[in-house]
C-alpha cells in the first residue's frame, strides 16, 4: 500500500528568484536521483513554466478563489493546471498579512484548488503574541475550522497542512522539535475527532527557519511529514540536503 504520509519536502521561493536559478535548481534536484522523498518547487508564477520536465513536482504560491473573468491581476487554479501544477500554496502567513487574507478567504482558495484538481497546502500557524499569550492551538483550531467547514472532512485526504509559527519565518528562530511536534500532534489528533483514518493519512509539514542543519531533528518528529522551506530552498545545494534529511 503507498505510504499517504511519505515525506514531502516543498520549497517556497516567495518573491525571489530568477531563470536561471530554476535552471540550477533543476540540475541539481534532477542529478541527485532521490528517493522516497517528494520535492516540490513553488516559484513565483513567471517562472512556473520553466519547471516543465523537472522530475519532481511543482507548485504556485496562491491561487484565485474565481474560476475566470474580470479580476485583473489574478491567476485562476485552471492556469495552474495547464502550467503543470500539482501543488498550491494557500493562506501563507504573509498573504494573510500582506493581502489580508481571512479565514474564510482561505478556506474558499482551498475549495477551488480542490475543484480543479489541484492539491492545496493549507498553512496555519501563530504569531509571536499569540504565541506568547498560551492561545496558539485556539488560534490554529480557529484557521482549521474555516477550511472543515468549507470542505468538510473528507477532502482533508487530498490537502496537505503546513505548520509555520509566525515568529519562525525567516527569523532564524527555529521551533524546537518538540515545540513542532506538539502543535502537529494537536492538528491531527484535532481532525482525528472528526475522521480518525483521514487524520492518521493527512501530511503536516513544518514550515520556520529549516535549514539543512536543522531538518533532520525537525523531521524525525512523529507527526512532521516534512517541510515547507522558505530562504533556504533558493540554495540548491541547501534544498536538496534538506530534502535528503527528509527521507528517514
Ligand atoms: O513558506 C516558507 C516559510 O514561510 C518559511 O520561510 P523560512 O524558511 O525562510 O523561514
Amino acid at each position: 500500500m503507498q505510504n499517504k504520509r511519505r515525506p514531502l519536502v516543498a520549497g517556497n521561493w516567495k518573491m525571489n528568484g530568477s531563470v536561471e536559478l530554476a535552471k540550477q535548481m533543476i540540475d541539481t534536484l534532477d542529478s541527485s536521483n532521490i528517493q522516497n522523498v517528494d520535492v516540490l518547487v513553488c516559484p513565483p508564477f513567471p517562472f512556473l513554466s520553466e519547471f516543465n520536465g523537472f522530475s519532481g513536482s511543482v507548485g504556485a504560491q496562491n491561487l484565485s478563489e474565481f474560476n475566470a473573468g474580470a479580476h485583473t491581476g489574478e491567476v485562476s487554479a485552471t492556469m495552474l493546471k495547464s502550467l503543470k501544477c500539482d501543488f498550491v500554496l494557500v493562506g501563507h502567513s504573509e498573504r494573510r498579512t500582506d493581502n489580508g487574507e481571512s479565514d474564510a478567504l482561505v478556506a474558499k482558495k482551498v475549495s477551488v484548488a480542490l475543484e480543479q484538481g489541484l492539491t492545496p497546502i493549507l498553512c496555519v500557524g501563530e504569531p509571536e503574541a499569540v504565541r506568547e499569550s498560551g492561545e496558539f492551538f485556539n488560534h490554529i483550531q480557529a484557521q482549521i475550522d474555516a477550511v472543515v467547514d468549507q470542505i468538510g472532512i473528507a477532502k482533508f485526504d487530498n490537502i496537505v497542512v503546513a505548520y509555520e509559527p509566525v515568529w519562525a519565518i525567516g527569523t532564524g528562530k527555529t521551533a524546537s522539535p518538540l515545540q513542532a511536534q506538539q502543535v502537529h500532534e494537536f492538528i491531527r489528533q484535532y481532525l482525528a475527532e472528526l475522521d480518525a483514518e483521514v487524520a492518521q493519512g493527512l501530511r503536516i509539514l513544518y514550515g520556520g527557519s529549516v535549514k539543512a542543519a536543522n531538518a533532520n531533528e525537525l523531521f524525525s518528529q512523529p507527526d512532521v511529514d516534512g517541510g515547507l522551506i522558505g530562504g533556504a530552498s533558493l540554495e540548491p545545494q541547501e534544498f536538496l540536503n534538506i530534502c535528503l534529511a527528509a527521507k528517514g
